[in-house]
């Protein structure tokens, strides 16, 4: 069996090594002439699953994406080709509520806020949103949930989107849809950008085009600019260069990569591949992760939010993905290679606290 995958997807090796024919490649490059003899392929979500990719992939029976995110997979292709597919549900999720919780100390700390008077509203109430939720209950803040989606089968607990951009702290959520009744591209548009308060805060951690960036400049360069945090950019890997000196926070799409997400994200395509060919599985995604650098703190008190934000920062410095992305801003390639090379970084619940009230489980950490 041959099986090709991204060269940025950990643990490949050790769970498919030992049963499949394994090349690794660049998943921006990924052509269809190497897939004429492939039979699996992996992916992230930069390589684009569509006709022309697979137009000699003759003898491939299954396509994975260790993502989330399905957008760029052809999917109805894959079924009308008989082609197996799996994706990752939630394999990052935990990741992305740590990234936004780092972000939402940070700005916390730029504005002099204090979170627990501030109101969050997370649009998009899956898998991230909900861990986004979690987080900000957990420090107090008063949370609105909106997804249309959901709430047309049960609105009890949702708020309309038009509530929901009138928070102090907006967080995006949502898949990237082009089509439908909750088509989400440029979901934030410029009309509702110029008719945002100047003290709002705007968090993206989902799919650039959710966001109309060239919008997002023209307020951002006028005399009420926003607060902006933001993993993900319209166009990736090019950015708006001239949108970056007003954003608070700028990372290259990596909201999602804790070395946990990643292995979740390879270990569930290791099972549904083993599920397709009868295949018992070896192993426990656990057993993939070294020990983390930073096992536990004793707490003498109920932190503070400045102690807070000090206590993620062991575990996940936010500012230091922030100052790669500046440094490297502008040089060729410097999104992918900052992906390419993202340090290991563990998730919050890596860090066993003693000593901590029960709250700060809800923040992420092992209590
Ligand atoms: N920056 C990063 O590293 C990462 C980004 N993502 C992105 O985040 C997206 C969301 O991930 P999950 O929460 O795990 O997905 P999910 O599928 O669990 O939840 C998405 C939610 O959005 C809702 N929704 C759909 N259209 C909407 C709209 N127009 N307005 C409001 N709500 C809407 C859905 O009903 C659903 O409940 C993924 O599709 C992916 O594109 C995911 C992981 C990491
Ligand atoms: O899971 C998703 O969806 C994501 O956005 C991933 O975390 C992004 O990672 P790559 O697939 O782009 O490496």
């Amino acid at each position: 069996m041959k099986l090709l995958a991204d060269e940025n997807m950990p643990f490949v090796q050790e769970l498919f090594g030992d049963w499949a024919d394994v090349a690794t490649c660049p998943g921006r490059d990924i052509r269809p002439e190497q897939l004429r003899d492939v039979d699996v392929l992996l992916v992230r979500s930069i390589t684009r699953v569509d006709e022309a990719l697979l137009a000699r992939a003759e003898r491939l029976a299954f396509v994975g994406t260790a993502t989330i995110g399905c957008d760029h997979v052809d999917t109805a292709l894959l079924a009308r080709r008989g082609i197996g597919f799996a994706s990752a549900p939630g394999c990052n999720k935990v990741a992305v509520g740590d990234y936004v919780l780092a972000a939402l100390l940070r700005v916390a700390a730029h504005k002099d806020w204090r979170l627990g008077e501030k109101t969050l509203a997370v649009i998009g109430a899956g898998n991230t949103g909900a861990e986004v939720a979690r987080r900000a209950r957990a420090l107090g803040m008063r949370v609105m949930l909106c997804d249309p989606p959901l709430a047309e089968r049960d609105p009890t607990d949702f708020v309309r989107f038009e509530q929901a951009m009138s928070a102090d702290i907006v967080s995006f959520h949502v898949p990237l849809t082009r089509t439908g009744p909750h088509a989400s591209w440029h979901l934030l548009d410029e009309a509702l950008i110029g008719g945002l308060h100047p003290e709002q805060v705007l968090i993206n951690a989902c799919r650039g085009d959710v966001w109309d960036n060239q919008a997002l400049l023209a307020r951002q360069q006028g005399p009420a600019p926003l607060t902006l945090v933001m993993d993900v950019w319209e166009h990736e890997p090019r950015v708006l260069a001239p949108l970056v000196p007003h954003v608070l926070i700028a990372s290259p799409h990596i909201a999602g990569y804790s070395l946990e997400g990643k292995a979740r994200g390879t270990f569930a395509l290791y099972q549904a591949l083993c599920a397709q060919q009868g295949r018992d599985t070896g192993f426990a995604p656990e057993q993939l992760l070294p020990p983390p650098p930073v096992a536990g703190v004793t707490l003498t008190g109920v932190p503070d939010q400045v102690q807070l934000e000090r206590l993620v920062r062991l575990v996940y410095d936010i500012e230091q993905d922030d100052r790669a992305f500046r440094r490297a801003l502008g040089q060729p390639g410097f999104f992918d290679r900052l992906r390419k090379d993202y340090p290991e970084r563990r998730e919050l619940g890596s860090l066993r606290l003693a000593g901590a009230y029960p709250a700060m489980a809800g923040l992420g950490f092992k209590v």
